[in-house]
């Protein structure tokens, strides 16, 4: 469970990235946000493992306050939580296992994962981890040699080897072609629901967002201002979100 109780964020410029938020998101739901640009989803997205500070409020994950934590058990909170970003952020001339081996660094001493001596089981899991996203036979190839949505494949399967319990996906389509952004997105939402993991996407695409949510949230100007159920998110719905009717651009259209 993540819970937000009254979180603000307000940058050192002044620009308000989250005012006074209040959210519980439960165990195993799949969290679309959506709103314009700077309506505040990334500093939210971001807020949840400290990669941003907040400014005021608190932020918990199963009652343990991410706000308040140490050095160490920041990095115990941070071990559970995978990150998955628009650009991938892999390691481009090392091998795809490789990659997948260093959600496993949070396990083991810095020496031992410098040097890359990972144990069997960890091999085994990583492998797992791509066979669930369907490219395990790309495990010894150099990453820099997949399509981006495999690219974006190897990144969920590194929050799987890392065994998260919470996935934060940052716009992880906005670089991918259509058909490649809807084989990700069902990737997403299955590994959602045959491992219960909470997942928590940003997303522009609005027909994707009811597509494959379980609850959409809607940012404007650092506020929550919806926040239901795909079938309640109709177009008005999405009006009021962004202040404005839905563009075109804005939906990526039925294949
Ligand atoms: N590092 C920063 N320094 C100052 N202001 C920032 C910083 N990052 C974000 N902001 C501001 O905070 C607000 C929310 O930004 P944020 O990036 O969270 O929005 P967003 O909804 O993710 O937008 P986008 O879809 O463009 O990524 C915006 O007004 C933005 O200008």
């Amino acid at each position: 469970m993540i819970e937000f109780d009254n979180v603000s964020k307000i940058y050192p410029n002044g620009s308000i990235g989250l005012r006074n938020i209040n959210l519980t998101i439960q165990k195993g739901e799949l969290v679309v946000i959506v709103g314009l640009s700077g309506a505040g989803k990334s500093t939210l997205l971001r807020s949840i493992n400290r990669m941003n500070d907040i400014t005021s409020g608190d932020i918990r994950i199963n009652g343990n306050s991410v706000t308040q934590a140490s050095g160490s058990e920041l990095r115990l909170i941070r071990r559970d939580i995978g990150m998955i970003f628009q650009s991938f952020n892999l390691i481009k001339r090392a091998t795809v296992i490789q990659n997948v081996l260093s959600g496993r660094v949070g396990y083991h001493s810095t020496l031992r994962t410098m040097l890359g001596w990972f144990p069997k089981e960890d091999i085994d899991l990583s492998l797992t981890a791509l066979q669930r996203v369907n490219i395990r036979e790309k495990a010894y190839t150099r990453a820099d040699q997949l399509s981006g949505g495999q690219q974006q494949r190897v990144s969920i399967a590194r929050a799987l080897a890392q065994e998260a319990q919470v996935i934060l996906a940052d716009e992880p389509v906005a670089s991918l072609d259509p058909l490649t952004t809807r084989q990700v997105m069902e990737d997403l939402k299955r590994i959602n629901r045959e491992l219960n993991i909470t997942t928590v996407i940003n997303l522009h695409f609005i027909d994707l967002a009811r597509e494959y949510a379980t609850r959409i949230i809607g940012l404007r100007a650092g506020e929550v201002v919806f926040d239901g159920t795909p079938e309640e998110a109709t177009d008005e719905a999405f009006a009021e979100i962004y202040g404005r009717a839905v563009k075109h651009d804005e939906l990526l259209g039925v294949l």
